[in-house]
């Protein structure tokens, strides 16, 4: 099926040159001067007109009553400059800011035209607008079979029939219940690594072991597959550095995907030759998995059935493609593992800061469970601050805070504020603008989480002033089986343990944009075990 812009190949007409110019070198002197004069003058006259920059150049950005206001950016690369490195999100917020242009914002990365609404009534406009249903595709993720998951199907039958499957076999309330078990297993696991990490170091830096049980909880659900560490040591190896390549590659900032001619000349991260070799990889280990599961013994569905199970059982017009089941099955593993370990991750950072909040949360799920040490997901559902505590961790620290991957128009829409946003635009939202704007929040640096006790705010996609999972029909599928998840491990690792500042690593809550934000520095502390509750 045909993708986004970002990928169309554009690239044929330098080839044709030198026949063009009657010459039979691309690169003889005068030819060569004179493509690069006229390149230049191009650029430069494009760029002087057009307000955006040169994305929107002959008035792209006029259409509708009110233009749509933006940066110019440099000739050639617009904006690229300012957005390949630091923090995204907060450039962009600087820019709408200052320019009062948060309800949208017109700029251009290379030939890409671009708007990012900074507002939540905008932001509302754009997400749940059916004309906004498709995503553009990096060619990272279009290398790594992803055109063919969820996230990036364009809006049509097969990506509708991903979502219902999804939706009834994978993320069903009945079957997020269905998975608790596991759920409750890995964060055993978990929290006897760190105890035993605190006896080795003194402290303890929970991402690698919040990873490990993320990562085995959607191998579980997912794959019906969890690794111990001692056991299946290799293929544990080679799927952590497999998820690790595939996570760089999928983060990284590639310039040709905004200037497609440029591939030619430069892959400073080889993307394309380091995504081929990577394929491969995925393709045997994730087949290799989908053939145990062909020989085990058929047996009628249950709750606690695996994904796999599930896409094994589809028939008719529903049954995939073998290729597209890997390609199903990998993505949830590039979706579920990062976004749910990262966010504990600043859950427990800001413990760390806020002793108050730990104590008053501490006492919240001790009245709850008693010293019985046993909470389900159901004790977790009752506790209103655990989850007001989430729920400002998810304002302060978005995952995605420009929501992970953007939208692509695939007509022109007309907004209630008069701009009109053209077809073939990207389109991104800056939920960490909106959550960080003092129009929208009062006071909105401090963590404070009573703000969600003194008003519900449903973070699920209905209240765009927090939405983190996005909202409209393509709003994160994992939502609930992600708040679910971290809930329940917040409220265990902080029943177990109380988590005070490591002197020796003072924490830091810079961050660093990848595939998701994640903290810059992870987070050390000394888990003090509480005694006396059993894991
Ligand atoms: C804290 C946890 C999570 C956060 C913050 C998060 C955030 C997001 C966001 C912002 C989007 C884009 C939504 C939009 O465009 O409107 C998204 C999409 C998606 N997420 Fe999540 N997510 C989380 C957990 C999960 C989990 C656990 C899974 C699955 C195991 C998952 C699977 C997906 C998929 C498949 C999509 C693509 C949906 C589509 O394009 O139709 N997410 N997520």
């Amino acid at each position: 099926m045909e993708m986004g812009l970002v990928s169309k190949d554009s690239s044929w007409w330098v080839f044709t040159l030198p026949a063009f110019f009657g010459s039979q070198r691309l690169l003889d002197g005068y030819v060569f001067f004179s493509f690069v004069m006229a390149v230049v003058s191009l650029a430069l006259l494009t760029w002087t007109f057009a307000v955006g920059g040169v994305a929107w150049k002959n008035g792209r950005n006029r259409k509708g009553q009110m233009p749509i206001p933006g940066p110019r950016g440099l000739p050639v690369f617009g904006s690229l400059l300012t957005l390949s490195r630091g923090l995204a999100h907060r450039s962009l917020a600087t820019m709408a800011w200052s320019g009062g242009n948060t309800q949208l914002m017109a700029f251009s990365l290379g030939s890409t035209p671009v708007v990012v609404a900074s507002d939540p009534h905008t932001a509302r406009e754009i997400l749940t607008s059916p004309h906004f249903a498709d995503r553009p595709i990096k060619q990272s993720a279009k290398s790594l079979m992803f055109s063919r998951a969820i996230g990036f199907s364009p809006n049509g039958t097969y990506w509708r029939l991903l979502r219902r499957i999804a939706s009834s076999h994978l993320f069903s309330p009945r079957r997020i219940s269905a998975h608790e078990v596991g759920r409750q297993r890995d964060c055993t696991i978990m929290l006897r690594n760190i105890e035993a990490e605190q006896k080795l170091h003194g402290f303890v830096s929970p991402r690698k072991h919040l990873q490990f049980a993320a990562l085995n909880n959607i191998m579980g659900g997912v794959f019906g597959k969890r690794y111990d560490g001692e056991n299946d040591v290799t293929e544990l190896k080679e799927l952590k550095e497999m998820v690790k390549e595939g996570f760089e590659l999928l983060g990284a900032f590639n310039w040709s995907d905004y200037l497609p001619w440029l591939s030619y000349f430069y892959d400073p991260f080889r993307i394309n030759e380091r995504c081929q070799k990577l394929v491969p990889r995925v393709r045997k280990l994730v087949k290799c998995i989908i053939e145990d599961h062909r020989h085990r013994d058929s047996e009628k569905l249950s709750d606690n059935a695996d994904f796999v199970d599930v896409l094994l059982s589809l028939e008719g017009e529903e049954k995939l493609q073998e290729d597209d089941m890997v390609a199903v099955l990998w993505e949830m593993i590039f979706r579920g593992t990062d976004t749910t370990a990262l966010l504990t991750e600043w859950i427990m950072a800001e413990m760390v800061l806020h002793p108050d909040v730990q104590a008053k949360l501490h006492s919240e799920i001790h009245g709850a469970v008693g010293s019985s040490g046993s909470i389900t997901d159901a004790d977790v559902a009752k506790l209103p601050y655990l989850q007001a505590v989430v729920k400002e961790t998810l304002r302060i620290h978005p995952p995605g805070p420009l929501l992970s991957w953007a939208r692509l128009s695939t007509s022109d829409v007309q907004l209630s504020n008069g701009m009109l946003i053209p077809a073939n635009t990207t389109a991104m939202v800056n939920m960490w603008a909106i959550a960080h704007d003092p129009r929208v929040w009062e006071d909105p640096l401090k963590f404070r989480p009573e703000r969600f006790l003194e008003a519900d705010v449903d973070v699920r996609g209905s209240d765009l002033r927090l939405a983190p999972f996005g909202a409209g029909r393509r709003v994160c599928p994992g939502k609930n089986l992600g708040l679910v998840t971290v809930s329940l491990w917040v409220a265990k690792l902080v029943l177990h343990f109380e988590w005070v500042p490591e002197t020796a690593h003072p924490l830091d809550l810079n961050e660093v944009l990848k595939l998701s934000c994640e903290m810059k520095h992870p987070l050390c502390a000394v888990a003090v075990g509480r005694g006396g509750v059993p894991f």
